[in-house]
């Protein structure tokens, strides 16, 4: 197989709101191990990376206590006030690292159970194509659109048929990528993935299908489900 030049981002800066825990989700603990310690450590070891930069809140103070503080393969920089912010970050922190058309795999820090075949057919179905893409997974629930009020109600039932949940990592070419969030930013464009800043400057991303259990732990009742996801890989 051709050689591939990859660069692994895994967004760490956020502080998880959502999850309402003592510490940013991503030090909280799964068998005595941080989650993002557990992201970086099935990403890097399940494909050649060149190296790998973890955006962090600048109060972040868990860092020098993780596993992955002291893995030489991994660099962090300073993240910013949204996601995007965050990754446009390490993106410039790469600069001089990466070639324009290295490929760049942006991953959630708040995703631990991403599965090595995933990660392995996503890196395989996209290194030959002109734009990247990402992995995702069609919606499996009937779709409903809220009308909001005292008690939110159904306005409409929207069809699912062609509507898939973006899921992460997301792979994109290293110049492209940079360009695509630089623009959107500067707009104020509101970005929550890669894959919308890409689809902002005209391009039409990959769906490739991955395993729904690529879980984001976002609120409190998906720590245990990701807890259980991992004891069954
Ligand atoms: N300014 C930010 C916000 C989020 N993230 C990262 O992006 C990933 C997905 O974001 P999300 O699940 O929204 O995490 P939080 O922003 O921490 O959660 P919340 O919205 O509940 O605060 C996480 O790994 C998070 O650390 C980041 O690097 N920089
Ligand atoms: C990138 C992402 O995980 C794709 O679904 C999602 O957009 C992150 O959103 P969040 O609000 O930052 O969790």
């Amino acid at each position: 197989m051709k050689k591939v030049d990859l660069w692994l981002i895994v967004p760490a800066a956020g502080i998880g709101q959502r999850m309402k825990a003592e510490c940013p989700k991503q030090y909280l603990k799964i068998n005595n191990r941080f989650i993002l310690d557990i992201t970086l450590s099935r990403l890097l070891d399940s494909a050649p990376f060149k190296g790998c930069m973890v955006p962090l809140n600048a109060q972040d103070h868990w860092w020098p206590d993780s596993e992955s503080a002291r893995d030489a393969r991994v660099q962090t920089c300073t993240g910013g006030s949204e996601r995007a912010d965050s990754v446009l970050s390490a993106l410039v922190a790469l600069e001089g690292l990466a070639t324009e058309d290295d490929w760049v795999l942006v991953h959630d820090a708040a995703r631990p159970c991403v599965h090595r075949e995933d990660l392995a057919r996503l890196i395989s179905m996209l290194s030959e194509h002109p734009v990247g893409g990402l992995l995702a997974a069609p919606v499996a629930d009937t779709l409903k659109l809220v009308e909001a009020g005292p008690l939110p109600v159904v306005s409409e039932t929207v069809d699912r048929s062609q509507l898939w949940r973006a899921l992460t990592p997301q792979m994109f070419r290293f110049g492209a990528l940079k360009k695509a969030l630089s623009d959107c930013l500067e707009k104020a464009q509101t970005v929550t993935d890669e894959s919308s800043a890409m689809e902002f400057s005209g391009n039409m991303p990959v769906l490739v299908e991955g395993r729904p259990d690529n879980l984001k732990i976002t609120v409190p009742s998906d720590l245990a489900l990701a807890e259980f996801i991992l004891s069954r890989q």
